[in-house]
């Protein structure tokens, strides 16, 4: 038999040779789990081969030491070599292949067709009809066209009913007129608006006869489409750096009274005719579809996302030594410490977690959009609310992991080389993007509080929030019977979701009868409101990972993930057992067993850690990180990765003649005075 571990070779560093010897489960066996699949873990692997024989689709040097126009130049002209082997490479009609392949060649920091790719195909499949996909969509998959999704404005993102871009119906040319009044109402974010895209779905508030109908979307053409220079009434560029993500051009948009014809208005579900009807959809959120597209996927990209920092920090932990456990022995490595296990092994777990909640969630999204190309919109209220939810928390605890990540690499955590600092920018975008936490957070809680509402009739509800109508035990079983099972576990967390959802709604109900206004109460109890929906969605990412766990059928490798769960719950349940500890549902005694067992469970992963983590299957040419190198030889390639400085090209800087020379010389002549 094989190593389990396949990403033993020769040469590589012995710490970290050591620690992939000790692996219980084959690595390769467990991507299958993680990118559900066996078929879509090869390919990864086929891919990533493929790309590395192509010279030119490789880093030209590493990406910190570009200037912001280099990285948007380097990124754009990868694409185009790209769009040359792209049908060599990949199925481009698999989205996680394509995915995979612009994480290796071009990284998480953008490129020039990120938004085509990821709203502005997806929109127009969704709400164009035939006749206008026969006349973007087509040529969009072909790149004839690069698109964007221009929604959010200076003045408003989360609030989309007060979007200021008006389209007014000219019912005598039959057009819209597209207008943004005021500089707020400028758009302001798209991602490739400011200088890669020509054509944009805009979301403008639309308005007939003078009557407000609220967001809808419309296909503009910005720029001329051979010499790219914004069309007439348009004024178009970029909005400046950001934290990270700079490789991508997000920008503003300014129109100034744009006439578009009416068949410009995406209109799968929605219409007006020629004479100025308007004809509803069927569900009036319908055009929301590209927004829940990204969500539904956004668990998977915070998983990648967090296990590549985590991936990192791992590696590296099991190469540095530094301190003594046992003062007679020679310097650990600082894998040993338990701090640093409890530091990091949880978020692994989480990683692991979310990419099992990501794969129940898209599968809930792709059955939806199915629904919805019948008119049949049913589930677009559960999935709303699960997507809200699930962003909100799964974006938040990426950011923490991250964090965590990059502070258990020490100095060399906080320098570049690590790579860590980028990844925690681009992921964190993601607590504002796709609607703000707390913004998604009270959706799902619209949600659960007509669930609440229900059950306080006597009614009961089903599916998500079926438990809520599902009996209670007063104390939680957990340590107090002799089998042990997750399912005492998962009615605790229950519990306290439940508890939760009846508090803020009896609170919400108290205020409405002594007579405020409804929207006052929603505001003032709005902190417990989210509280509700984060116990809500942990609930249910412990729930799917326990279901994943349950299904897996090769012996060690349900192990391995049993031994993960089990810290999972075991640390979740200790973040948020104050909720239990309130009404007595757990005791002290059980708190101490939680904790032992947390204990426990740090130890039981320890000699998996560095498998656990390589099972991602992240290769050097993506996780781009001195650190988290695979041969975990990090020393050496740290000096030879700051000789990239553009700083060391001469050994003496202009500045020191002309500041630092006179700045000394003139200290040094006073001292003698
Ligand atoms: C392939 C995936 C790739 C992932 C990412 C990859 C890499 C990451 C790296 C870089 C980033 C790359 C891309 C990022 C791109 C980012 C793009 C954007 O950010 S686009 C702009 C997104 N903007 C928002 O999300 C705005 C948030 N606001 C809203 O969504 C709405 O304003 C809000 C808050 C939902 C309220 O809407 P409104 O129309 O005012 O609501 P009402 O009060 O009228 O009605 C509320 C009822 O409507 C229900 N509802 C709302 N939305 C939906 C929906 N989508 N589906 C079903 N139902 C919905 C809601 O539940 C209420 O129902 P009840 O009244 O309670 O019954
Ligand atoms: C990296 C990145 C990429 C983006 N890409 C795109 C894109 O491609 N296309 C696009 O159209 N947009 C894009 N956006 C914009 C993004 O969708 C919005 O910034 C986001 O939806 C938040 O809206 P806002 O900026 O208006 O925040 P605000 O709503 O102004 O938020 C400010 C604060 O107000 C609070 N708040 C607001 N409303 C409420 C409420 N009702 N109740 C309680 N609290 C509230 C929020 O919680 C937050 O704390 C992008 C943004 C980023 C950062």
């Amino acid at each position: 038999m094989g190593n389990l571990n396949k990403e033993i070779r020769d040469g590589d560093h012995p710490d970290i040779t050591e620690e992939r010897l000790k692996s219980t489960f084959d690595t390769h066996k467990m991507a299958a789990q993680i990118y559900n699949s066996q078929r879509a873990a090869d390919r990864r692997n086929e891919i990533t081969s493929a790309v590395l024989k192509i010279p030119e689709l490789q880093d030209i040097k590493p990406l910190p030491f570009l200037s912001r126009e280099e990285k948007v130049e380097e990124a754009a002209r990868k694409i185009g070599i790209l769009s040359e082997h792209l049908y060599d490479l990949v199925n481009v009609n698999d989205g996680a292949e394509l995915y995979h392949l612009n994480n290796v060649v071009i990284g998480g920091e953008g490129n020039p067709l990120a938004l085509h790719g990821v709203m502005f195909i997806p929109v127009l499949q969704a709400q164009a009809t035939d006749e206008q996909k026969k006349k973007w969509l087509y040529r969009a998959m072909k790149r004839e066209i690069i698109g964007t999704y221009a929604q959010t404005e200076m003045g408003h993102g989360s609030n989309l009913r007060k979007l200021e871009t008006t389209a007014t119906y000219d019912k005598a040319t039959e057009e819209f007129v597209l207008n943004s009044p005021t500089t707020t109402s400028m758009k302001w974010w798209p991602g490739n608006l400011g200088k890669s895209t020509n054509y944009a779905v805009v979301v403008a508030t639309l308005i007939i006869n003078e009557k407000d109908y609220g967001p809808h979307s419309f296909m503009v053409q910005l720029r001329d489409e051979n010499t790219h220079k914004p069309l007439p009434n348009i004024e178009v560029g970029d909005i400046g750096p950001k934290m990270a993500y700079n490789a991508t051009d997000n920008g503003f948009l300014k129109l100034n009274h744009l006439r578009i014809p009416r068949t410009n208005m995406l209109m799968k579900h929605v219409k007006v005719e020629k004479d100025g009807t308007y004809i509803k959809p069927p569900h009036a959120k319908m055009s929301y579809s590209a927004m829940v597209h990204v969500r539904a996927h956004m668990n998977n990209t915070m998983a990648y996302f967090l296990a590549s920092s985590l991936t990192i920090a791992v590696r590296y932990s099991s190469i540095r030594r530094q301190g003594h456990i046992n003062p007679k022995e020679p310097e650990v490595k600082v894998l040993e410490y338990q701090t640093q296990q409890h530091r990091l092994f949880p978020h692994i777990a989480r990683a692991y977690a979310f990419s099992f909640a990501g794969a129940e969630t898209v599968r809930l999204y792709e059955k939806v959009k199915k629904d919805m190309e019948s008119g049949e919109t049913e589930l677009m209220a559960d999935l709303h609310a699960l997507t809200s939810g699930l962003k909100s928390v799964v974006t938040y605890l990426t950011m923490q992991g991250i964090e965590q990540a990059r502070q258990s690499c020490g100095g060399h955590g906080y320098s570049m080389a690590s790579y860590i600092s980028e990844i925690y920018g681009i992921a964190i975008g993601g607590c504002t993007y796709e609607g703000e936490n707390m913004v998604m957070l009270l959706q799902l809680a619209r949600y659960l509080m007509k669930a609440a509402k229900a059950v306080k009739e006597g009614k009961k509800v089903e599916g998500l929030v079926g438990y809520l109508s599902a009996p209670d035990n007063r104390h939680s079983l957990i340590d107090r019977t002799p089998e042990k099972s997750y399912d005492t576990y998962l009615k605790t967390f229950e519990h306290i979701a439940r508890q939760q959802i009846f508090r803020a709604f009896d609170k919400l109900e108290k205020m409405l009868t002594s007579g405020l206004p409804h929207s006052e109460a929603w505001n003032k109890c709005s902190v417990e409101l989210t509280r509700a929906s984060r116990l809500h969605t942990r609930l249910f990412i412990a729930q799917a990972f326990a279901r994943r766990v349950h299904d897996v059928v090769d012996f060690h490798i349900k192990e391995a993930l049993d031994d993960l769960l089990h810290l999972h719950l075991n640390y979740e349940l200790l973040d948020v057992a104050s909720y239990a500890l309130e009404d007595g549902h757990l005791c002290g005694e059980q708190m101490n067993f939680i904790r032992s067992e947390l204990y426990r469970s740090l130890g039981k992963i320890r000699p998996n850690a560095v498998s656990y983590v390589d099972a991602w299957e992240l290769s050097d040419m993506e996780l781009r990180s001195v650190l988290g190198r695979r041969d975990g030889h990090v020393y050496e390639n740290l000096y030879k990765w700051a000789q990239n400085s553009s700083l060391n090209r001469t050994d003496v800087l202009p500045v020191f003649e002309k500041y630092l020379k006179p700045l000394m010389m003139s200290a040094r002549k006073n001292s003698k005075l």
